[in-house]
């Protein structure tokens, strides 16, 4: 290469936008995470919700609901929504707890923790109670979410959750990153990482069965907690010959979701046919509750990769998939 166009390419690399802050739709605050090979993700503060994840194509590798509604109170129906301090219906709380429809801060002041150095483009957000917070979880607390692009593209999420009570009080919650993946067809779809596992399955009073020896397939309504489960699960998307594997730490559960015909059809903030493009992986902690002492703070990462199938040689064998990256 010619010193000039070295020296351009070099001055293109110093000027390069990882962090934007600016408006989405109606007018939230959002934040842009941009890395060099075009990889993109974009974050709410409303909710510190991701709602964008692409990769060096451009091409959208999370799920958003064309009807999604990007205004309080009601979540935003796609992406990433955080749920806690309880997931599901099960508690004192609104269904998946408050701060998926609470306004993060950005935290310019986030405590340092190890991460790989040539990570340039994330955000650290903050979530505290509000006066009317504490109405109905009685406890103070700093729940910091660092969001990150890596140079090779994959979404990390990090969340620190610390108990800040000064009345000297433990507090118990549970956890998941609720991510909808996008997927061309559903019925082309399998996961990969949850065969033999225990679930409670939410469309039968939550009762527990065990999951059959194959890769799980999709051709009706799926709602289950799995239990235990390993640090990696990969969703392969037949179709479009694209593999997503799900790392996590801290989190054993594993919910998967998708709400078939029917219930799409009864949520106002969802296609009716979108239920084909969707499916929900969730990293979580619902089994067994996570309980802070005051001081104690509780670690949860999730992991995310999008490869082409065919690098994962021997592609469908879940083995190989689990074992590549
Ligand atoms: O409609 P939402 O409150 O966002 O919940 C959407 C879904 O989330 C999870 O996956 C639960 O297991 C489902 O039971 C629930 O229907």
């Amino acid at each position: 290469m010619a010193t000039v166009e070295k020296e351009e390419k070099q001055m293109e690399k110093e000027d390069f936008v990882y962090v934007e802050q600016t408006k989405g739709v109606n007018g939230l605050d959002k934040v842009i995470l941009r890395e060099v090979r075009d990889f993109s993700a974009e974050v709410y503060l409303y909710g510190g919700h991701v709602t964008s994840w692409k990769n060096e194509h451009g091409e959208e590798l999370l799920f958003v609901s064309n009807k999604a509604i990007f205004k309080p109170p009601k979540a935003i129906r796609g992406g990433i929504p955080i749920c806690f301090p309880q997931f599901g219906p099960h508690g004192t709380l609104e269904q998946h707890g408050f701060a998926r429809n609470r306004v993060w801060s950005i935290d310019n002041d986030a405590p340092p923790f190890s991460t790989n150095s040539t990570d340039k483009a994330f955000i650290d957000l903050i979530l505290k109670p509000s006066d009317e917070d504490m109405k109905l979880w009685p406890h103070k607390y700093e729940f910091r979410l660092r969001i990150t692009l890596a140079p090779g593209g994959d979404l990390k999420l990090t969340s620190r959750i610390r108990n800040m009570n000064t009345d000297g009080k433990p507090f118990t919650f549970t956890f998941a990153y609720h991510t909808y993946f996008a997927v061309t067809d559903i019925s082309e779809v399998r996961v990969e990482g949850l065969e033999t596992h225990d679930y409670l399955d939410n469309l039968r009073n939550r009762e527990r069965f065990t999951e059959q020896g194959d890769a799980i397939t999709f051709e009706s309504e799926v709602d289950k907690v799995y239990l235990s489960t390993p640090t990696k699960i990969a969703i392969l998307d037949h179709e479009r010959k694209r593999t997503f594997v799900l790392r996590k730490d801290g989190l054993p559960d594993a919910v998967v979701w998708n709400p078939w015909d029917k219930k799409a059809k009864a949520m106002a903030d969802f296609g009716d046919e979108e239920y084909k493009h969707m499916l929900c992986v969730e990293a979580a902690c619902i089994e067994k509750p996570i309980t802070l002492k005051p001081g104690e703070e509780w670690r949860g990462r999730q992991e995310l990769s999008a490869v082409p199938s065919s690098y994962c040689s021997g592609q469908l064998d879940p083995e190989t998939v689990l074992q590549s990256g």
